[in-house]
């Protein structure tokens, strides 16, 4: 396989290099060249991207043939035969989907693991209840081998451990809304990206048009950044829903962000614009031309708006409108003119105009003239007024009275209350809670967006298939901004509400697709987690019970230690029973709680080398504690940790967590489930000794 993964690599390569040598003779060539040339690239990126675990499982049916499975098909060059099946191809979802309850037909499902070109291990499952023979290797499951091994910070593709219950879900034909819902470690985020490759893979469109992949913070979209390249897949962009606009953004106050992401919001947009197109009266005009009456600015409005274009646009569409009324109204002027001056002539000579006409045409045809003396309406000329009109800077003004051309920021300025002109941003930023004066904020990014939609229509860059993921965390405004950027609706979201930060109100599926959705969502929930033991797992089950009484705890596939609770003695001041409440950490104890984690992490790193270690801790905690671990573990606010996992977690005063923002039981939860084996959690005890 690899010797034919090499031939068909060089042969892009060989065509690639006589594509760009050869000399296109016009532009239409020159674009055939470049389009042929973007595909082989795209090709020999695909080829060399696969060659890491090319071919990873093997499948072997009743009837005693088999199939080959890896990241990519490839055929053998002579006879076409297939070699190898795309993970994503029909013929290799029994490797996915057999269990020995339902064999689909298969005897045995092979794994290999391979260290670069060479086969290290084979590990078989008997599916069909036959005993093992001597060519099969039936030893511990490679999905305990991949969940037990040590994290290295960046996520992996699962694609060839992927279970039955999520595969079903990747390669789920459903064209709308996929939604995937499930505790801490279920899997989401791998379904969700297995997915996106999976569609990619399997619709057109969404190829041609790319994959969108939307996180909540810049670290977790690089904690996942290898998965999609790794499955060959490189059309996808990678962003935060503040990012997306590429706008350089401070960051905002949850209550300014949460107040911003409501609905509320874009029905404020909207009336601030549509208060700008032609309002009921009539269009004052400058000199000499006609005013329009308030009927004729209605109708003209209505035209306008009735194409569905954003503001800009459509106000072209209410000037021609315009422009066309007062041409009518100019000819029917002219013409009512000449018709006077007509009968002032016949009132004077005494002959009607018409014989007039004739006379003179008779004389001139004696001087040689050819032609008639035409009806003097002839003379106005209906296209040469429009474009007169057209261009005419004071008519421009008197419309910019009715329907002004809008710009998207002073529009959002203007529903925030912020003055217009000048640093614009910054009263809005300083109400985000003082950040960074003059700069818009995270929170203003879903308004922008919206305010552009409606001012000068949507955005330029859609997406054939869009992921969200934490899509909890998802406020009213930013899923429009999502909606806008997929207009086919093809989506996967996947999320959890008992881990729902502080900022989205949304409480449920129904609320957070209700607009976008058109009724066409499938949805699922993951029960198995993945990620964590069934003793952490075990310990956040008082704290789910609480926060999201409706869920049952998520059963884990693995079993390991007993989490841990480290107390550290501090003044009585300062423990939780502290007037100033526990959500307060004194200067005394911030040298009991940094020394005490201190060495817990390196404690860890001494028994285990090299593994992923986070503390989770409040926001002021960061710095202390960051100098505390010198290096040795990664210091987050908890909040921040949303998706993020790691081989060992220490959750620093978990009353703090709790007490620092409404919902802090939330954000507990999420800090305690994300280890993968070992869990600390290191609380403040007033005079009591450590464990
Ligand atoms: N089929 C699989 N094979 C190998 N590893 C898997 C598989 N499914 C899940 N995992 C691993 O389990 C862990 C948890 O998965 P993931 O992050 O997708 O869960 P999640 O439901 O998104 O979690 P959270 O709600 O905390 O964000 C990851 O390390 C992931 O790689």
């Amino acid at each position: 396989m690899y010797a034919l993964l090499d031939e068909q690599a060089a042969t892009a390569r060989r065509d690639l290099a006589r594509v760009l040598r050869g000399r296109p003779s016009d532009p239409v060539e020159a674009t055939e060249r470049e389009i042929t040339a973007s595909r082989l690239r795209a090709r020999i990126h695909a080829l060399e991207s696969a060659a890491h675990a090319l071919c990873f499982g093997r499948i072997d049916r009743g009837d005693g043939t088999w199939v080959h499975v890896g990241r990519i098909g490839l055929r053998s060059g002579a006879t076409d035969e297939p070699r190898l099946v795309d993970w994503r191809a029909d013929a290799a979802r029994p490797f996915y989907a057999a269990t020995a309850l339902a064999p689909e037909g298969l005897r045995r499902r092979r794994h290999l693991k391979t260290d670069g070109r060479a086969v290290t291990e084979v590990s078989d499952e008997i599916l069909d209840g036959s005993e093992p023979g001597p060519d099969d290797v039936v030893g511990d499951g490679p999905l305990v081998e991949a969940l037990s091994a040590r994290r290295t910070g960046h996520m992996r593709a699962a694609v060839s451990t992927l279970q039955s219950e999520q595969d079903r879900i990747v390669r789920s034909p459903h064209r709308g809304v996929t939604v995937v819902q499930g505790g801490p470690g279920t899997g989401k985020t791998v379904v969700a990206l297995h997915r996106a490759a999976y569609v990619l893979y399997a619709h057109e469109r969404a190829a041609a048009e790319g994959v969108l992949v939307l996180g909540p913070n810049p670290r977790f979209l690089e904690y996942i950044s290898h998965v999609l390249p790794s499955l060959g897949e490189n059309d996808v962009v990678l962003a935060t829903c503040a990012t997306l606009t590429g706008r350089d953004v401070a960051p905002a106050a949850d209550d300014v962000a949460r107040a911003k992401g409501e609905s509320g919001m874009a029905v404020a947009l909207a009336d601030a614009v549509r208060r700008r197109q032609a309002p009921p009266g009539p269009l004052r005009t400058p000199g000499d031309l006609p005013d329009l009456s308030a009927d004729d600015v209605a109708a003209a409005r209505a035209q306008a708006v009735g194409g569905g274009l954003a503001h800009n646009p459509a106000r072209e569409v209410f000037k021609e409108h315009v422009v066309d009324m007062l041409t009518d109204a100019l000819e029917r002027e002219a013409a009512g003119a000449l018709e006077r001056v007509d009968e002032e002539v016949a009132a004077v000579m005494g002959r009607d105009v018409a014989s007039l006409d004739r006379t003179v045409s008779a004389d001139l045809a004696n001087l040689g003239y050819d032609g008639v003396v035409g009806d003097a309406h002839d003379d106005f000329d209906p296209d040469a007024v429009r474009a007169e009109l057209t261009a005419d800077r004071g008519l421009d003004r008197a419309l910019d009275a009715v329907w002004p051309r809008l710009d998207a920021e002073d529009v959002v300025r203007e529903v925030l209350g912020v003055p217009s002109g000048g640093a614009g941003a910054d009263q809005a930023a300083t109400r985000d809670g003082g950040v960074v004066a003059g700069r818009w904020t995270e929170a203003d990014v879903p308004l922008l967006d919206e305010a552009s939609a409606l001012v000068d229509g949507l955005p330029a860059r859609t997406f054939g298939h869009v992921v969200v993921d934490e899509a909890q965390e998802i406020t009213p405004m930013q899923w429009r901004m999502v909606a806008r950027r997929c207009p086919s609706r093809s989506m996967t979201v996947v999320g959890d509400f008992a881990q729902a930060g502080q900022v989205s109100t949304v409480r449920n599926w129904d609320e957070a697709l209700a607009d976008i959705a058109d009724g066409r969502t499938q949805t699922w929930t993951l029960t198995v987690s993945y990620r964590t033991t069934a003793e952490i797992l075990g310990a956040t089950r008082d704290l789910l019970a609480r926060i999201a009484p409706e869920q049952r705890l998520s059963t884990a596939v693995r079993h390991g230690e007993e989490p841990r609770t480290v107390l550290v003695p501090v003044p009585a001041s300062v423990a939780g029973t502290s007037p100033a409440g526990p959500g307060t950490a004194g200067p005394g104890d911030a040298g009991a709680v940094a020394a005490a984690v201190g060495r817990i992490v390196s404690d860890d790193a001494a028994a285990y080398p090299g593994a992923q270690v986070a503390v989770l801790c409040v926001e002021r905690r960061v710095d202390d504690l960051t100098g505390a671990v010198a290096g040795a573990a990664q210091v987050l606010p908890a909040s921040a940790a949303r998706g993020l996992e790691f081989d060992a977690v220490v959750v620093v005063a978990p009353d703090e967590i709790v007490a620092a923002r409404a919902g802090g039981e939330r954000d507990l939860y999420v800090a305690l489930t994300r280890p993968t084996h070992r869990l600390i959690v290191v609380e403040k005890s007033a005079g009591k000794t450590p464990r």
